[in-house]
């Protein structure tokens, strides 16, 4: 049999409704349009080409990039493109772009902290593309401290102006995208210092590049800072280097919406807390949740694929070979991922939600539920884009030899999306803070004050930290209250414990630094519950569609008692699970596996059929 063969044969036997699933992952029926529309559009026009970039140079990726964006640009302005469009054709494009700067950080950086005058003086330009921005935060000595960031911004009362300066080598901006040989304009970052005193970091728009004929304004040195990992891959962007050297901007290219500097150079910090200066980073983290499902779907899509065709031992009287997808260890590899996929869906629509609605209390002064989002969106950061950058390299390996060929689409895929690990906040850095809000809701316990939102369950903690798993027969581990209640068991107990732990430091601090892994795993902890009850809360609303949301629950199971089995130290340290039970959990997993793959052979290749138009890499 030919490959596609394969395909049809396990296809024609679907059991669910097709449509409805598209419309699931989608979010909504127009969504879904959106999105193959879009996606169509894309595939069919020659400029959007992609199966030879792995193959040019760095100029002409770099110049293929340009060709792309300018002619994206040119489509979402003939065919009148929403937001919600543009975004999706930037999505298809599939290509690391100064434009995910611009629109993804420099526009969102003057909507969140520019006054209104600002607004409206910048963000016309902006939209229209006639100037074109950059994000420069993080210098050579300084990524994840941005406190000890060292670019100054010092105030001169006599011309009412900002000295922008880099006082050393160090305070070098080092890595923002756009910037190398892109970018006219950067938002930055640098120490304000008026009248001798610094009030720490803020943003500025500075201007560094000619709008005539591009050429750096004087006292600015800026460049690209060279290859990175893999070909083709993020090697289209221009990440760049940028220094300053007494460079003279007005007194209102300080973003003034959080905290002012006067005329006569006062400072005064606004009624909001000053963590909104750090606003785009939340805004971007919770994209980057979003867009891991997109990342982890499509090297998903390619390794079942592969799985199906694949053939090796197993035959018996000169028939076909075992195809590979019926080892139970590639299920065990591979069924996890696609389960993933769908959990980091809709964890990613939820917090879509959330920052949403922080966005509405901020505007009306409720900062109230600041500290849970920004807890949510690092640690959702740092959960899904971790484990996405791990699944494609298991889905490198599930593919043999093959999966090491860059026509696969594996290593160009891992190769972009692996900084995501890095960018936007380390993701051990952004456990920390996570653990740190633990931490502080943990001590806040016996306050009187109740915990609501995704730590609610800490309100619960005292029976939480002395329950015991039910489970008698592994059937019993298909209950998602069961399960739920074993995830919230092990997270408020591991944060209890490290609550404790740093009681027996004198310094909080210090016992902060010593226990440091076990406050990182203590926020895994934490994220997967929430991961884990916001694929619940999505059964539990209506699903239509004959046999969608029965596979929505066999992925649910799988997600969830894989994670079971990964952590089984954690569960059955914090005491709410026995051994036992943890093998009860692995055997459910074991037939939940022959589920998948055999009461319902065509459930796994449906659902990896949804996603394959995002794959636009060469495939099998
Ligand atoms: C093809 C062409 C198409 C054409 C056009 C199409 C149109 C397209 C449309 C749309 C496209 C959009 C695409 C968007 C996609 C974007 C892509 C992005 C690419 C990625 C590029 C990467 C960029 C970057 O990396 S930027 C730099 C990021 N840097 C970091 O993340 C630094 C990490 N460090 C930190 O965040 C912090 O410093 C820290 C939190 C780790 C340290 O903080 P700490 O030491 O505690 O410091 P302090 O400042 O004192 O904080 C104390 C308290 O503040 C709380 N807190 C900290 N952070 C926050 C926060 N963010 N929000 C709220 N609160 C915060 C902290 O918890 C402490 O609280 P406490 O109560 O006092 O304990
Ligand atoms: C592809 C790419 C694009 C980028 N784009 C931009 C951009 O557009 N604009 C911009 O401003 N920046 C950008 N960055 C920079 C990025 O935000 C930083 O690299 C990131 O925040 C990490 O900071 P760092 O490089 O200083 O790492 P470091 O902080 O030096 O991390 C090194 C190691 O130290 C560990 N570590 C650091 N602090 C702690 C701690 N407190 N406790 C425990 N461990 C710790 C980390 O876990 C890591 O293992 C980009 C980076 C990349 C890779």
């Amino acid at each position: 049999m030919e490959a596609l063969d394969y395909h049809a044969e396990e296809r024609r036997k679907a059991e669910f409704d097709v449509e409805e699933m598209k419309i699931v992952w989608a979010g909504s029926r127009q969504a879904y349009e959106i999105s193959d529309r879009v996606a169509r559009l894309v595939a069919s026009d020659p400029v959007f080409r992609k199966d030879n970039r792995t193959m040019l140079s760095r100029k002409d990726l770099f110049k293929d990039t340009l060709r792309k964006a300018a002619h994206a640009w040119k489509r979402i302005i003939e065919l009148r493109l929403s937001e919600e469009e543009a975004s999706k054709l930037r999505f298809f494009v599939d290509q690391p772009v100064f434009t995910d700067l611009h629109w993804g950080m420099f526009i969102p950086a003057i909507k969140g902290q520019g006054n209104e005058e600002q607004q409206q003086k910048w963000l016309p330009m902006a939209y229209k593309m006639q100037i074109i921005g950059c994000y420069a935060q993080t210098e050579l000595g300084h990524g994840s401290n941005v406190q000890g960031l060292e670019t100054t911004a010092t105030f001169d009362p006599e011309t009412d102006e900002f000295v922008i300066h880099s006082p050393t080598l160090t305070s070098s901006k080092w890595w923002p995208g756009g910037l190398g040989k892109v970018s006219t304009h950067a938002l930055i970052y640098a120490r304000l210092i008026t009248d001798g005193q610094d009030h720490g970091v803020h943003g500025f728009i500075v201007q560094l590049r000619s709008l005539d004929d591009h050429l750096p304004l004087p006292g600015i040195t800026v460049g690209d800072i060279g290859m990175k990992f893999g070909s083709g891959a993020y090697n289209s962007m221009d990440n760049g280097v940028l220094r300053f050297d007494h460079v003279r901007i007005l007194r209102d290219q300080m973003l003034m919406g959080v905290s002012q500097v006067t005329r006569e150079g006062k400072f005064m910090q606004s009624d909001v807390p000053r963590q909104l200066v750090y606003g785009t980073m939340v805004y971007v983290r919770q994209k980057i949740v979003a867009d891991a499902s997109c990342a982890l779907s499509r090297a998903v899509c390619i390794a079942t694929r592969y799985s199906v065709v694949r053939r090796q031992f197993g035959s018996h009287n000169g028939g076909p070979e075992t195809q590979v997808i019926d080892y139970k260890t590639q299920q065990s590899r591979l069924f996890p991922l696609l389960a993933s996929a769908y959990a980091f869906r809709f964890v990613g629509e939820w917090l879509k939600w959330l920052y949403t609605d922080v966005t509405q209390r901020l505007q009306a002064s409720d900062f109230s539920t600041l500290p849970e989002v920004h807890a949510c969106t690092a640690g959702l950061k740092s959960v899904t884009t971790s484990a996405t950058a791990d699944a494609i390299e298991e889905c490198r390996k599930l593919c043999g030899g093959h999966g090491y060929l860059s026509s696969s689409g594996l290593p160009e895929l891992f190769a972009v999306y692996v900084p995501a690990c890095t960018y936007e906040g380390d993701n051990v850095v952004l456990l920390l803070q996570v653990a740190r809000f633990l931490m502080k809701t943990v001590s806040q316990l016996g306050s009187g004050k109740k915990p609501v939102g995704t730590i609610a369950y800490m309100g619960r903690s005292e029976h939480l930290l002395q329950c015991r798993c039910e489970v008698e027969r592994a059937e019993d581990w298909l209950k998602p209250n069961v399960i739920l209640e074993a995830f919230e068991a092990r997270a408020a107990r591991m944060s209890v414990t490290c609550a404790k732990n740093l009681n027996n430091f004198a310094n909080q601090e210090e016992g902060f630094a010593q226990l440091a892994t076990d406050l990182a795993e203590a926020a895994v902890a934490h994220v997967q519950l929430i991961i884990v009850s916001k694929f619940i809360e999505k059964l539990q609303q209506d699903i239509p569609g004959k046999g969608v949301k029965r596979q929505l629950e066999i992925l649910f199971n799988v997600y969830a008692l894989s994670l079971l089995h990964k952590h089984l130290g954690d569960f059955v340290a914090s005491g709410c699970i026995t051994p036992k039970q943890g093998a009860l959990a692995n055997e459910q997993l074991r037939l939940l596996y022959s589920q998948v793959h055999f009461d319902n052979p065509s459930l796994l290749l449906y659902m990896v059929l949804l996603l394959e138009r995002l794959l636009q890499s060469t495939s099998f």
